[in-house]
Parts: structure tokens; sequence; C-alpha cells
């Protein structure tokens, strides 16, 4: 039904409509856009030869960041893969559009286990890398000589390559909060985003301390301790053998201290095992002071779990096990031993030193039950305090020379936990000879030879 023949009226009704139906399909058009917009930037991504997020990590800090890294900048539409340091070639350094290196330092300066074969067979050629853009992100601690020292020689070794830093290497001193802000601040940048994903490490809860024993009475070191602790709320997380906990002293909570797990979730319980640190000047250390001395069983002390991938068995569940360590170490050892023994797997070798048989054979009677039940069928023991010759577990090596042949052309994992100062090295260097330093390097970067050290 037509309502005028005015053709002033008639234009005027038409433009309404145009200009109404605009309107309405003005959101589809700008959705069409933008679908358009991210179709043709998706395919300009999946030409593009892609970022690299490369980690070099021991307890997992570097690692977990470099996760964080690479989800960031997948949420930003940027192609970009995680690769652990030992698995970059000489052809991802030259062809790679850019590779963010996340690395820790660990022993004196020293790159961690994983990326020691690129430290000593990469990092010591000379090649040209005029088209790599880097960044580094280095992790460490203020306390040692050798702050950083790994991630400042990769820094050094890259420039030196040619390669141009996408912006000045940022440095992490005991995982602070502030300098990790300035990685993903600088990667926003980058990425062209601010919509990063939550970075934040998870919280502390209330843990009660159920039972508390010492295990070497009149020992001439330390104390040392049993723990055994539960969740407040009654819900015990996921862990894995390996793990660690940090827990976090009331009279400093920023100076959480790290402890490896020494159960495994069917136990019902996490289970510590801690020594009495002393200082010079008698007082206790912070941490071991508390949870040692100051807390009472019932007290709740505040912990947080954390994935240490490095040394859980993953790929290695099905292998055969040499387990090396001493003093505190036997904590990581026996996470390791317990899960095996639920998992049926019998190929166990211990390898353990302390100071003497009769009041430091932490879980002794364990160690027996295992012996006698066929899941423990190598068992060494250095003790360095009973009679004349000093003995370490090092030391219990050469005379095992076949058999570690053996068990490794068998396909087993070496696993050490303990102290840093003496043991790693000393075992390390003990490895090297009977086994070759190459084999031993090639061993870490398969995830073989797996060390939580401290
Ligand atoms: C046994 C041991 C040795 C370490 N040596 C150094 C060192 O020489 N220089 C340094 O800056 N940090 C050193 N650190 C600190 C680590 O680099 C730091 O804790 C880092 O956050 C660990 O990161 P990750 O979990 O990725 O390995 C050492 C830590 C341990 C346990």
């Amino acid at each position: 039904m037509i309502l005028t023949n005015d053709p002033l009226r008639l234009a005027l009704t038409a433009g309404c409509f145009m200009v109404y139906g605009l309107v309405c399909m003005a959101p589809w058009l700008r959705l069409r856009r933008k679908r358009r917009a991210g179709a043709a930037g998706q395919a300009a991504a999946a030409l593009a030869p892609g970022w690299i997020v490369a980690y070099a990590s021991q307890t997992g800090c570097a690692e977990e960041l470099a996760g964080q890294t690479l989800e960031t900048l997948r949420l930003a539409g940027i192609p970009a893969r995680l690769c652990e340091l030992s698995a970059l070639k000489q052809r991802d350094l030259a062809e790679a559009e850019r590779i963010l290196f996340l690395v820790s330092t660990y022993g004196e300066g020293d790159a961690p286990d994983a990326a020691a074969a690129f430290a000593s067979r990469i990092m010591t050629l000379s090649l040209p890398l005029p088209r790599l853009h880097y960044a580094v992100l280095a992790l460490g601690d203020m306390s040692y000589i050798n702050y950083c020292g790994f991630g400042r020689a990769l820094d050094q070794w890259l420039r030196e390559q040619g390669a141009s830093s996408l912006f000045e290497r940022i440095e992490v001193n005991c995982n602070a909060e502030p300098a990790i802000a300035a990685w993903r601040l600088q990667l926003s940048h980058l990425a062209g985003t601010s919509d990063a994903p939550d970075w934040s490490a998870p919280a502390f809860g209330g843990w009660r301390l159920a039972e508390r024993r010492q295990l070497n009475e009149g020992s001439a070191g330390a104390p040392i301790f049993h723990l055994e602790l539960e969740p407040l709320d009654g819900a015990l997380p996921e862990w894995q053998a390996g793990d660690l906990v940090q827990v976090a002293p009331p009279s400093d909570p920023s100076r959480a201290r790290e402890y490896s797990i020494a159960s495994v979730p069917a136990d019902g319980r996490v289970h510590l095992l801690v020594r009495l640190h002393v200082h010079g000047d008698g007082s206790h250390g912070h941490a071991s002071g508390w949870l040692c001395r100051q807390a009472e069983p019932g007290e709740t002390v505040q912990l947080r779990l954390r994935a240490h991938r490095r040394f859980r068995l993953e790929d290695n569940a099905g292998r055969p096990l040499i387990l090396i360590g001493n003093g505190s170490g036997i904590a990581g050892l026996r996470g390791h031993l317990r899960a095996r023994a639920g998992a049926g797997q019998v190929r166990n070798w211990l390898l353990f030193g302390e100071r003497q048989q009769a009041h430091d054979y932490h879980y002794r009677d364990e160690i027996a039950a295992w012996r006698q039940s066929g899941q423990l069928p190598g068992l060494d023991l250095a003790w360095s305090r009973d009679g004349a010759a000093q003995r370490y577990v090092q030391d219990l090596l050469p005379a095992r020379a076949a058999q570690l042949r053996d068990w490794v052309a068998d396909g087993a994992a070496i696993y050490v936990c303990g102290s840093l100062d003496g043991m790693a090295a000393g075992v390390d260097q003990a490895l090297a000879t009977l086994l070759g330093r190459t084999a031993l390097d090639e061993l870490a970067a398969q995830g073989r030879y797996r060390r939580d050290v401290y």
C-alpha cells in the first residue's frame, strides 16, 4: 500500500530504511572484518618460520616460565614451539625467527644437567647467526659466586655469533616476582598483546605436622628428622616421585625452602627428611629450625607442592633404575623406591653414603624389607666414619664398574640425590670415568641421568 506519491517523502523513507539496515548490519560486518583479519593473520603465522622458546632447567622453575611464555605467544597468535635447550639444533639457531631462552644456573656457574651437552658442544663453536633475534631470561641466586653464570655465558656467546638481542638480558634472583614481571612485560610488547595468562605461582596451603621423629640419634652429624604432613582441608593433592615441596617458615614466609618429597600419594601423607641446619654461631636455619625444633606436632605448616619434572621417572618408569645419594638425599630416592614398589618395578639398585652405619642408616628397616622381597636387588653402602678409610658413595662405583656398564647397556637410568659439595661432583666424575664423559652427557640429554643436588 503506497501512502504517498511525493518523491521527496519517498526518497526520505528509502534513506531511513537504508540507514536502519546499515545500523542493524554493522555488528555482523565488524565480526566478518575481524574474522577475515584473523584468518589472514593465521595464514601469515602458518607461513612464518616461527619462534622457539628454549629452556634449560634443573628443578623446573625455568621450564615452568617457558611454558607460560609459550602460552602468552600462542594467545597472541604467534606460532611458537617449546624446546629443551639440549634439543636445539644448529639449524634452529640459524633459521628460527626469534628464540627466547629461559635458563637457570647450577653447580658453580654451570648449565643445568640437561643442557651440559649444549654448553660443551654448541657453545664452543663459532656459528654465524646474523639472522637470529633473541632474548635471555637468566635464573639464579645471588648467594652464589657465579650469579646467573650460565645465562650470562649464553648471552655473550650469542652476541659473539652476531645474533641481536631483542632487549637486555633479564636476571631473576631466587624467582623474584619483579624480574619475572619485567620479562612478561617485554613479552607482551614483543607479542603485541596485553592478553597474558595468569602467571602467579600456586598459593601456600596449611598442612598439619602429623608426625616427627629423629632418625639419627647419637650421630656425629647434625640431627635429621622424618616428618609427615597432611593437608588441613583433607584433600591430598596429586604429585609424583621426584617432586618437591616448598615450606614457608613463619619468621619470613618470603624465604621458602625446598625439600624433596620422600613419599608417594598412596602413602596418604607428604613425608620429608629434614636436616637441622646449624650456622657457625649456633643459630638454626630459618626453615629447618622451624620444622625440626619450633613447630610442635599438630601445628600448621605453610607448604606447597612443586612439580620437579627433571627428577621424575617419566619415560624412565620402565627402565632399570640406579639410585645414588648421600645424607638427606635418601629422601628423593626413597620416593622413587616407593613408587617403584607400587608399580611392581623391581630392577632397582641403591648406592648410598652416610657417616656411621650404627646411627646414620636412614630407613634401614624399610631397605631391609625391600631387599628381602626382591624389590632392591642392588644395594651398596659407604660409611665415611666407620673404620680407618673414609669411604664415600662415589668410591663404591669403581668396584662396580662392570655391573654399572651392564645396567646402562640394559637401558638403566641414573638418579642422583644429595649434596652438591663433594658428592655430586664426585659421583659425576666417577660415572664419567667409568662410562665416558660423552656417553654421560648423552645420558643426561636423553633424560637418563638426572640429579636433584643441593
Ligand atoms: C645446587 C645448586 C647450585 C646452584 N648454583 C648456582 C650458581 O652457581 N649461580 C646462580 O646464580 N644460581 C645457582 N643456583 C640457583 C638456581 O639457578 C635457582 O634456584 C634457579 O631459580 C633454579 O631454576 P630451575 O628450577 O629452572 O633450575 C643453584 C641452585 C642449586 C640448588
